[in-house]
């Protein structure tokens, strides 16, 4: 890990602690995940070495780095979707709200609960709009009251901005909603069942514009309730929406700084050179 940037003269310190290197004064700093010296292999590949950061609540946190630096794997790890995955062994500490969410105790579905997720293309399930809000509370016992259940997709497709284009069709499809609107749909889904974390693997990447505005903004509503990781390879987006910033190249977290200085004044040279579009 860069520790030390030479060439700058700057020292990387908290940087084992898990602390971003500066901090934003408008953020929140109440402790949601905190994770420690972090190692991830899928067979004899190491894909994460030695991560540690600590991300804030109700923040909304960027991971950007060039293809294959493990943005992706890392984000996987906070809700143990690579469980799934035969070949991954993992060492190392994630608490959530000071508990070990590997531990052999902890009912992944109701992490993945606690830990909602949008992926970088909308997969809403094949029903109804409604239903794709109302399922998964019914199945976590939130709700059974056909009147409950009414209440909280309204609720959650208010808090996603999508509402007001659904409202009288909502025995429709998913499916059968725009790209932008299904992301919508999705993220819906994911607040329906109140969850404490919502993370996102390159949420915008394949929507136009407008509807990426749209999800951008939505993203600065919701870390009023969640706190929001997302993956984006888009500076300009992470710029837009993040209170902090982590750097990842080649499985290392080699910086992670409050949003405005890693883009104004980022502390390593491998950072900068790719906000800089040096590489990527
Ligand atoms: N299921 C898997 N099995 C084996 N190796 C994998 C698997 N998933 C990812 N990897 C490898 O782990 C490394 C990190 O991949 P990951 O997808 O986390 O990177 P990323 O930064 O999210 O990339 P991108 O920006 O392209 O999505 C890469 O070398 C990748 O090839």
């Amino acid at each position: 890990m860069d520790m030390k940037v030479a060439d700058r003269g700057v020292t990387m310190s908290g940087h084992d602690t898990g602390q971003p290197v500066t901090r934003n004064e408008q953020a929140n700093h109440e402790l949601s995940i905190r994770v420690r010296d972090l190692n991830l292999w899928y067979g004899d590949t190491q894909a994460l070495k030695n991560i540690n950061i600590d991300v804030f609540q109700k923040n909304v946190t960027a991971l950007i780095g060039p293809s294959g630096c493990g943005k992706s794997t890392f984000l996987r790890c906070l809700n143990r979707m690579n469980d799934l995955i035969p070949s991954v062994r993992l060492d190392g500490l994630i608490e959530m709200d000071g508990r070990d969410v590997n531990e052999a105790k902890m009912d992944e579905v109701a992490l993945r609960r606690r830990v909602g997720m949008v992926f970088q293309k909308p997969n809403p399930f094949p029903k109804s709009i409604y239903e794709n809000i109302a399922y998964a509370p019914r199945m976590h016992d939130l709700v059974s009251r056909k009147a409950d259940q009414d209440e909280l997709v309204e609720k959650a497709l208010r808090e996603a901005g999508l509402w007001n284009e659904v409202k009288d069709k909502l025995q429709q499809p998913g499916t059968s909603l725009s790209g932008g609107q299904q992301q919508r749909l999705c993220i819906a889904r994911a607040i329906a069942v109140q969850p404490d974390v919502i993370l996102m693997d390159e949420p915008t990447s394949a929507l136009d514009p407008i509807s990426t505005a749209t999800i951008e903004d939505l993203i600065d509503k919701l870390k009023q309730d969640f706190t929001i990781i997302t993956v984006t390879h888009n500076m300009q987006q992470a710029a837009r929406v993040a209170d902090y910033t982590a750097f990842f190249h080649l499985g290392e977290l080699v910086e992670y700084n409050d949003t405005k200085t890693m883009f104004a004044n980022p502390h390593t040279k491998k950072a900068e050179d790719y906000i800089t579009g040096r590489y990527g």
